[in-house]
């Protein structure tokens, strides 16, 4: 989870290779109006995000099931949002924040190619943004680490998360 480019992608395609299990990107399961309004420069609202999280939600418990475990990769800004995923999948979910400095975030976005987010919408997505809470699943690491050094720490909690929790 995090705010558009701070390396979800990237973070959960490596871990999914790693951990050999089904790897989903929850940008391919916008809808195709969802799409064309952040191209447009608008940000979604929580009407726009609602069927969408469950449709990841679902696919993620079903992808879930062939190994044991599955990787997405979604930005889950909210509190609201990442409980309607973990409910929609209906197993156990657990979150890692990738967080770090604005100006980083902005130079990976600006940076990359045929994108449909624009660099103006970053603004909208942090301030949308709900850091989790002690309560929740969830691991926050700075974003503006190695792949490698970020996968190897999501691996060791993994690890240290009890399965029943
Ligand atoms: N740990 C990292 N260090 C340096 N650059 C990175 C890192 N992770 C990703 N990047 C680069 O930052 C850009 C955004 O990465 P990525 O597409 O994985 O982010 P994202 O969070 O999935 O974005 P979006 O939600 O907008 O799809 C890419 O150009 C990627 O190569
Ligand atoms: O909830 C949202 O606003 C969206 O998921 C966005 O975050 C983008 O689709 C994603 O980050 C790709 O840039």
């Amino acid at each position: 989870m995090g705010v558009s480019g701070t390396g979800k992608t990237t973070l959960s395609v490596r871990l999914g290779a790693e951990l050999g299990c089904p790897v989903l990107e929850g940008d391919a399961f916008h809808s195709a109006a969802s799409v064309a309004k952040m191209r447009a420069g608008h940000p979604l609202t929580d009407a726009d995000r609602w069927p969408w999280l469950d449709r990841l939600g679902r696919a993620i418990g079903e992808a879930s099931s062939t190994r044991g475990i599955a990787v997405a990769a979604c930005s889950a800004l909210k509190r609201a949002y990442r409980e309607r995923l973990a409910a929609a999948s209906a197993v156990p979910m657990y979150f890692v924040l990738l967080d770090t400095a604005r100006e980083e975030i902005a130079r990976r976005m600006a940076s990359r190619d045929g994108h449909y987010m624009p660099p103006s919408l970053l603004d909208s997505q942090l301030a949308t943004l709900e850091r989790p809470m002690p309560d929740e699943r969830a691991l926050t690491l700075d974003a503006a680490r190695t792949p490698e050094s970020l996968c190897a720490e999501v691996r060791a909690w993994l690890d240290l998360v009890p399965a029943s929790r």
